[in-house]
C-alpha cells in the first residue's frame, strides 16, 4: 500500500499540482458556463491588498452528468498541455469540506469568439485567417498528443488579444487509444450535433477527422461574424424545418448531409475560404484534410491577401 501512496504522491508532483488556497480566491464575476461546470473571474490575492492576479476558475458542478472523476480527467488533460493556442492551466483549488475542486486557469480578458465578433464587426479577412490559423495550430498540437476535442466551436474559442485566440473547454476531450484511430462514446449526452461530423451523429465515432469537420463549422462561424441569425443550428433547422423536434432532428440532419446539403457560404466570404470549409465537410472522413494541410492552405490564402493588399 505504501507503494501506491508513493506512486500517487509522485503522480501529483509530476502534475505540478499548483494548489491555490480557497480563502485567497476572491470572487469577482461569472464568466460563463462550459461542459460540466461554470467559470468565474477571481482575484488570487494572498496579500489581501488587491495586487493579486486575475484568474479564471472553473467550478465543478457535480450532478448526474458530470462526476468528480470526469473533472479530474479534464484537469489532468489541461495540466499536460503546453501550447500558446490552448488556454493555460495554472493549478487547482481544493474546496475545504465540500468534496469538490476547482480548476484555475489564465484569465483571457476578451471572452469567447461569439461575444468578440459581435462586438467588433470590423475584423478584416486577414485577422479572421490569423485566428483560423491559430485554432488550426492548437488542433495540430492536440492531435500530436492523440487527443480529440469533440466540442470545437466558436463558443469554446477564447480571445486573449486582438491578435491571439486560444482553444478552451476540454470537458469532452478524449485520448484516442493507441490501437485505433477513433474514439467511440457510449453516452452521447447533450450533443452539439450541428458541429458534428456525420459519423459522430450516426455512430458516436470521434477522431481527428471529426474535429476537422467541426473546424470547418468554426470557420463558418468566424466568417459569419458569429451572427446568431446565421449560426449553424439556425441554418440547419431552416433546412430541416422548424417543426421537426428532438430526437428526430439528428436523423433529419444526417439525411440532408448525406444528400450533400452543407452550410451556405457566409456573405462576403472569400471563395477560397468557403472552399476550405467544403474540404472539411467531406462526407467520407478519409477525404477530409488534416490540420497541418489546412494550416498550410490558410497561410497561402493569407499570403495572397497580403499580395492583393499591396495591389
Ligand atoms: C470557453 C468555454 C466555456 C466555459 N468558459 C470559459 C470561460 C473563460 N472566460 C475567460 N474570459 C472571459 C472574459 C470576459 C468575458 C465577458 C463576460 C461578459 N460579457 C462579455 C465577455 C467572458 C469570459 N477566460 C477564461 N480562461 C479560462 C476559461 C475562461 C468562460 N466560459
Amino acid at each position: 500500500n505504501n507503494k501506491m501512496k508513493i506512486e500517487s504522491f509522485l503522480g501529483n508532483v509530476a502534475l505540478q499540482q499548483t494548489v491555490f488556497e480557497e480563502r485567497h480566491l476572491r470572487f469577482i464575476s461569472s464568466l460563463g458556463k462550459g461542459n460540466f461546470g461554470s467559470v468565474e473571474l477571481c482575484r488570487y490575492d494572498p496579500l489581501g491588498d488587491n495586487t493579486g492576479e486575475l484568474v479564471a476558475v472553473k467550478k465543478l458542478q457535480p450532478n448526474e452528468k458530470s462526476t468528480l472523476e470526469d473533472f479530474k480527467k479534464e484537469v489532468k488533460i489541461l495540466s499536460i498541455f503546453e501550447c500558446e493556442y490552448i488556454v493555460k492551466y495554472k493549478g487547482i483549488c481544493y474546496s475545504t469540506g465540500r468534496l469538490s475542486m476547482s480548476l484555475v486557469m489564465e484569465y483571457l480578458p476578451h471572452g469567447n469568439l461569439i461575444g468578440y465578433l459581435n462586438t467588433y464587426q470590423h475584423i478584416n479577412t486577414r485577422r479572421m485567417l490569423l485566428f483560423a490559423s491559430q485554432i488550426c495550430k492548437g488542433m495540430e498540437y492536440l492531435q500530436s498528443l492523440r487527443y480529440v476535442h469533440r466540442d470545437l466551436a466558436a463558443r469554446n474559442i477564447l480571445v486573449a488579444s486582438e491578435s491571439l485566440v486560444k482553444i478552451a473547454d476540454f470537458g469532452l476531450t478524449k485520448v484516442i487509444p493507441f490501437d485505433k484511430d477513433y474514439y467511440r462514446v457510449m453516452q452521447p449526452g447533450e450533443s452539439p450535433i450541428f458541429w458534428y461530423a456525420p459519423e459522430s451523429i450516426n455512430e458516436s465515432r470521434f477522431s481527428h477527422k471529426s474535429d476537422v469537420w467541426s473546424f470547418g463549422v468554426v470557420l463558418h462561424e468566424l466568417f459569419s461574424y458569429c451572427n446568431t441569425n446565421y449560426n449553424p443550428k439556425r441554418l440547419c433547422m431552416q433546412e430541416i424545418g422548424h417543426n421537426v423536434h428532438n430526437p428526430s432532428v439528428s436523423m433529419h440532419l444526417e439525411n440532408i448531409l448525406k444528400s450533400n446539403w452543407r452550410l451556405p457560404a457566409p456573405s462576403n466570404c472569400p471563395p477560397e475560404v468557403y472552399g476550405l470549409m467544403k474540404q472539411c465537410w467531406a462526407y467520407n472522413f478519409e477525404e477530409r484534410p488534416c490540420f497541418s494541410s489546412l494550416g498550410k492552405q490558410i497561410e497561402t490564402i493569407m499570403q495572397e491577401e497580403r499580395d492583393n493588399l499591396k495591389g
